[in-house]
């Protein structure tokens, strides 16, 4: 088994209303996100993918989240988009990708969002 992990990021702002602090009101956080993908067959080159597909296909989930306010996105009309809200959408939206489908070799594993230096959420529902 192999473990691939690319880090992505993007800006975003949102607010989390019922939240007894700060954070009910708007303001933004330069998001980190980690992803982890596994798979056990190499190609001819010796890769279980290429980074820059795998980054490309992070990169196409990414741009659905950069520079909005997450509260108006449709994604989160039913929950909160809090890190862990945040890590389930994109760890949903990767999945659909025809690379990571259940026919491929290739299994999304865990996907950490960073809202802080100092605060993560991972994702990984596989464990
Ligand atoms: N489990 C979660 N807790 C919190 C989340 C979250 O998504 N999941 N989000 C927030 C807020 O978004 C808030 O902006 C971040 O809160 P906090 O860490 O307190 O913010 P700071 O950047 O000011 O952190 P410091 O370490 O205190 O500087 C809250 N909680
Ligand atoms: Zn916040």
């Amino acid at each position: 088994m192999y473990e691939l992990t690319i880090i992505a990021e993007f800006e975003a702002a949102h607010r989390l209303p019922e939240y007894p602090g700060k954070c009910c009101r708007l303001h933004g956080h330069n998001w980190k996100v980690e992803v982890t993908i596994a798979g056990t067959k190499l190609n001819k080159q010796g890769m279980v993918i290429d980074f820059r597909e795998f980054k490309s296909a992070v990169g196409k989930v990414i741009d659905q989240l950069d520079h909005y306010y997450l509260n108006e996105l449709e994604a989160f009309q039913e929950v909160y988009p809090t890190a862990e809200n945040i890590a389930k959408y994109i760890y949903d939206k990767l999945n659909d990708h025809p690379s990571f489908t259940d026919a491929s070799d290739l299994n999304v594993r865990c996907i950490t969002v960073w809202e802080s230096p100092r605060s993560a959420v991972k994702y990984c529902p596989g464990e």
